[in-house]
């Protein structure tokens, strides 16, 4: 049986990224291992607009929390892409990047060389970016700076374009102008705030065989002082007639790329983890490593309408999400809100790391975005016409949580309990921008055509009513990082700055498992930065 120089378990954002780099040395050998289909041919995985369709079916691990205390008990669905491509394959294609001082955060919380600078420039080395016509300038007042994009790289990027309401340019932007929030001319430079036209993404799935990684091999290894070194992979691979059979891969290095919420379990079915999980489930302890599946975060999304009054507006057939609008606290909170919100920062939440409340408080501080308010239009077939606000999304909660699995089974999905919402801050500044909407379509030009709010409906008013609309509405964004946290191993972290799992020597993870702190952005483009650094360092240290 060959050895493999490299085996990557998980053929998604970051896996498939990697794959590609490290196959441009054509001395390497390089196997995948996808758990879910190909995508090839697939409309709902190549068109955009169809990307729901791949909800709740074999492209989707359907995962699902368990119940979430903070939010009425309920339990909510965690779409995660099983496609090759991964969560690329069946996503929003919305592209975003945050801003500079969240990257640096990153240094900051020990990913020593992970930062603005070097991040930046490795996810224009993954981009192509294809800059709008001058009729679609001219059309769209579309602006752009070329200095903040990669022109050679495998991820086409542009700007969406087609079908924009007269709606945007007419009534949306003049009524942020009126509130302050002014539009930022390419947010894709390290600032991001303000409203901006939507960027996107189009990446589509590749074709594979049904494999699914269970777990790393290291025979022989049995001293807990010297580093584990891995000898590959066990996976199981259905055949054709859906028979489970489990088989090996030999590997010099293996790197796990299977996202946030599949990581943890091939660590933890490795021995690689916490041993209160572990011990609980008869697993050998083989690296005693707690912050394994701790540090979970995503962020909480919910929508808001207003009804248009009729013929006023021309819908047309205008795209998802045409203009984000991406606020810091200041930017939506009254006096009397910010002083509250100072207050609720004056306590960390549970399970959240000092050194990360301390950098998030500083971010506040410094402006950075906490608040997305994405607008779109539509109209009925009766040709009524409603705003709504179809993201509105807290970029940047503190509440934490965790993933981990409960069966020594492969198969059986592990326990996420991200915990949303249960950072007292977190539910009380989500509510009050749920709440600003009232205060945007109060505002002229657009007061004038509202007729008044349609979801929530207008018996919600008070603080308390949007704190109950979110607890009893609002469900999770798909954005989650932190499982396998780059931070120091004496505060939780799981790998290096080089992504080397402690106590191994060549075991990697490159996921958003390893981004220990989320910037405030949708997060594929933070997949393509991981791809290319760890691409860069791995090249670097495997010569
Ligand atoms: C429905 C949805 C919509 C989204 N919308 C957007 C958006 O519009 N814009 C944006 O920026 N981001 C969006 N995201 C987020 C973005 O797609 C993810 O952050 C990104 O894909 C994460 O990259 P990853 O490499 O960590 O994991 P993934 O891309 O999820 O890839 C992990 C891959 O590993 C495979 N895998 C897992 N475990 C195993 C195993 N044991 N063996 C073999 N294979 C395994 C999985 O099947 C999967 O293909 C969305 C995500 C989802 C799910």
């Amino acid at each position: 049986t060959s050895t493999y120089d490299y085996v990557i378990v998980g053929g998604g954002a970051t896996g498939l990224s990697l794959a590609v780099r490290l196959s441009e040395d054509p001395t390497k050998t390089i196997v995948v291992l996808e758990a879910g289909n190909s995508g090839i041919g697939n409309p709902n995985i190549t068109n955009l607009r169809l990307n729901a369709n791949n909800f709740g079916t074999a492209n989707d691990w359907q995962f699902v929390t368990i119940p979430q205390v903070d939010v009425g008990n309920r339990i909510q669905a965690q779409v995660q892409g099983k496609v090759l491509g991964g969560g690329s394959a069946i996503n929003s294609g919305m592209y975003l990047r945050g801003n500079k001082q969240e990257y640096d955060a990153l240094e900051s919380l020990g990913a020593t060389g992970w930062n603005w600078d070097s991040m930046f420039a490795a996810v224009k080395k993954s981009e192509h970016f294809h800059p709008p016509t001058q009729a679609e300038v001219d059309t769209f007042n579309m602006t752009w700076e070329p200095a903040f994009h990669g022109f050679d790289g495998p991820i086409s990027i542009a700007i969406q374009a087609v079908n924009v309401s007269h709606f945007f340019p007419d009534f949306a932007v003049p009524t942020l102008k009126n509130l302050g929030h002014e539009m930022n001319i390419d947010p894709n430079g390290g600032f991001h705030n303000g409203p901006y036209l939507g960027f996107s993404d189009y990446t589509t799935g590749l074709k594979h065989p049904l494999i699914c990684c269970v777990r790393i091999l290291s025979p022989g290894h049995q001293s807990h002082e010297s580093p584990l070194t891995a000898s590959g992979v066990e996976y199981i691979s259905f055949n054709e007639t859906g028979i489970p059979e489990t088989r090996t891969i030999n590997a010099k290095n293996v790197i796990l790329s299977g996202s946030t919420l599949n990581t943890p379990k091939v660590l933890e079915l490795s021995g690689i983890g916490d041993p209160a999980i572990l011990n609980g489930l008869d697993i050998d302890v083989v690296v005693d490593l707690p912050g394994v599946g701790a540090n979970l975060c995503n962020q909480p999304i919910t929508t808001a309408s207003y009804l248009i009054k009729n013929g006023t507006v021309n819908a047309g057939n205008a795209i998802r999400s045409a203009i984000i609008d991406f606020q810091p606290f200041s930017g939506y909170l009254s006096g009397e809100d910010l002083e509250r919100s100072n207050q609720l920062l004056e306590t960390k939440p549970d399970l959240l790391s000092e050194a990360q409340f301390n950098i998030m408080k500083a971010q506040i501080n410094a402006g950075v975005p906490q608040m997305e308010f994405a607008w779109n239009i539509a109209a009925d077939a009766n040709n009524v016409s409603t705003l709504t606000f179809d993201r509105l999304i807290l970029v940047k909660p503190l509440s934490r949580g965790t993933v981990h699995i409960n069966s020594t089974d492969p198969l059986v999905p592990p326990v996420i309990d991200p915990k949303y919402l249960s950072a007292p801050h977190d539910k009380f500044a989500f509510a009050k921008g749920v709440q600003f909407t009232r205060t945007i379509v109060d505002t002229e030009p657009l007061k004038s055509i509202i007729v008044g709010p349609v979801v929530p409906d207008a018996t919600v008013q008070t603080d308390e009513d949007f704190v109950n609309y979110v607890n009893t509405i609002s469900v999770s964004e798909h954005h989650f990082v932190g499982t396998s946290a780059m931070t120091p191993r004496s505060e939780g972290g799981v790998v290096d700055p080089s992504l080397v799992v402690y106590g191994t020597s060549n075991v990697r993870v490159a996921d958003l498992s390893v981004i220990a702190s989320l910037p405030g952005i949708h997060t594929v483009s933070l997949a393509y930065m991981v791809a290319e650094r760890a691409a860069e360092i791995i090249k670097e240290q495997d010569t």
